[in-house]
């Protein structure tokens, strides 16, 4: 039997879905895979984080809170069983999310990376002054 077709959604259908009875999500990105579509409407008394976290994300991009809570695997499998579909960007939204992959990942690399360099090289340098009057001191 062939696969059903995935179903299609775009962010104007799922905006409209921001109600308790009647609650979607759009979770994922390029490195899990894409966005999808979920129907959580029946899992918002279930969710261990509350049902209110749930909605006031309803009929949004609710990614980045799924992602920043850190949700364990059995959370991602608990996830899979409520996708109804993927999302349907417009050519000027995927130009827009690639662009902000973009600038997350050099924000990350740079950013944080380079501080905790330079912190290290301090310590360092404090390390070797600090050793270098001592000896100083007593010669
Ligand atoms: C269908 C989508 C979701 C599923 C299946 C899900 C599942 C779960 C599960 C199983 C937990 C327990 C901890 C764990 O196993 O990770 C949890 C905790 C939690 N979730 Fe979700 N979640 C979903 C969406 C969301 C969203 C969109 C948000 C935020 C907007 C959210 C916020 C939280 C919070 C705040 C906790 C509590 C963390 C804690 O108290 O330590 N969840 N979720």
């Amino acid at each position: 039997m062939a696969p059903e077709p995935t179903k299609e959604y775009t962010m104007e259908e799922v905006s409209a879905h921001n109600k308790v009875d009647d609650c979607w999500l759009v979770i994922g990105n390029d490195a899990t895979g894409g966005a999808k579509v979920y129907d959580v409407s029946s899992y918002l008394d279930d969710h261990p984080g509350g049902a209110e976290v749930m909605l006031d994300v309803g009929g949004k991009d609710a990614d980045e809170f799924f992602e920043d809570i850190g949700h364990s695997n059995d959370a991602r499998d608990e996830l899979k069983k409520h996708m109804i579909g993927v999302l349907k960007l417009s050519q000027e939204e995927v130009e827009k999310r690639r662009l902000l992959a973009e600038k997350k990942k050099s924000a990350g690399a740079g950013g944080g990376g380079m501080g905790v360099i330079a912190v290290v090289v301090a310590v360092i340098a404090a390390g070797y002054f600090y050793y270098k009057n001592k000896v100083e001191q007593q010669s």
